[in-house]
């Protein structure tokens, strides 16, 4: 295990400056566990996106980022189109140190401990994962890849306004934004296909999920298994706005899910098209509907805790 190569690409600002002040000891952590990492800092969206695609086709064993879900977002889709094209990409060590960490969290690493996170690099326990490829096209240059959780409906419309906000910048923005949001929303109508079969009903939301939570811990997928090959369909149905907003405390531990209006489901793919649906994931804008998501089994490879 000693002398393993490790590309680190950490996004200094991220968690509002958190990065910065961890890496230091992330490092120490890293050559004292006998690996040799080679830091690259990004400095803003597209040099990122830059630096992890070169480093995803380069040699390095492991591809270490530090940073939030943004990163991580990069992160994933250069590693899983670089596995898709040529066979191989470094694994993934994910060291969360941004304002949702939902990645991490869903994989059962603690999303506050970029520490811990670090000493999972070292161990080196690799797991082949499935990922949600989003695009109508299977090639792999067409498609977004999204780890966490695909939303459209409510989901998707406050993650836009917390996208919008000039304040606040931390984990509070997304709360803060399902309130603001819930003033105005309607139920919205959606045409879904599920493994070939179409279906149309108007809800809240259809948050389709490769793991468990996305929007800072909002567990809405509670029992995605990103090891199964299959997506967590969690569908809110039309409720009232006083309804919805007793729910959302309970969407934190998934324990809403005994709700009459919550249905869930798994599937291997899910075509989600409807009237004013919005399109994101991993808390990125991944276009418009329809967008057909599809479960790739053993997309990418990541290191995980014991
Ligand atoms: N030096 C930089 N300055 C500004 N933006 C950057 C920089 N490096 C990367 N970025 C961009 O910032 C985006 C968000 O960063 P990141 O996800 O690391 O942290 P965050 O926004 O604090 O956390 P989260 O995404 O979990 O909310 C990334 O998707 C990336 O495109």
């Amino acid at each position: 295990m000693s002398g393993r190569s490790v590309a680190l690409i950490a996004n200094p600002t991220a968690g509002k400056g958190r990065a910065a002040e961890v890496l230091p000891e992330v490092q120490h952590r890293l050559r004292a566990g006998g690996l040799e990492p080679t830091l690259l800092t990004s400095e803003g969206s597209d040099h990122a996106a830059r630096l992890l695609e070169e480093a995803a086709h380069g040699d390095a064993d492991v591809l270490a980022v530090l940073g939030g879900d943004g990163m991580m977002h990069l992160a994933v889709n250069a590693c899983a189109r670089a596995r898709a094209v040529t066979g191989r990409a470094p694994a993934l060590g994910l060291i969360p140190a941004g304002t949702g960490n939902d990645l991490c969290r869903g994989l059962g690493m603690d999303p506050d401990d970029a520490f811990a996170a670090t000493d999972t690099v070292v161990a080196d326990r690799r797991r082949l994962i499935d990922l949600a490829r989003v695009g109508e096209s299977a090639t792999p240059h067409g498609s977004t890849w999204v780890s966490t959780i695909v939303a459209s409906g409510f989901d998707a419309h406050a993650n836009a306004r917390a996208n919008a906000l000039p304040w606040p910048r931390g984990g509070l923005r997304y709360p803060l934004a399902v309130l603001v949001e819930l003033a105005r929303f309607t139920p919205l109508h959606y045409r879904l296909t599920v493994d070939g079969t179409p279906r149309e009903l108007d809800a809240m939301l259809v948050a389709v999920g490769n793991t468990a939570a996305y929007g800072g811990g909002v567990r809405m997928c509670p029992d995605a298994d990103a090891t199964d090959g299959l997506l967590d369909v969690t569908i809110i149905h039309p409720v009232s706005r006083l309804t919805l907003l007793r729910l959302l405390p309970k969407t934190y531990d998934g324990s809403f899910v005994t709700a009459r209006c919550v249905e869930r489901f798994r599937a291997r793919e899910v075509r989600v098209d409807g009237d004013d649906l919005l399109g994101y994931g991993d808390g990125e804008r991944i276009g418009d509907p329809p967008l057909l998501v599809t479960s790739v089994p053993r997309a990418v490879e990541v290191l995980v805790p014991s």
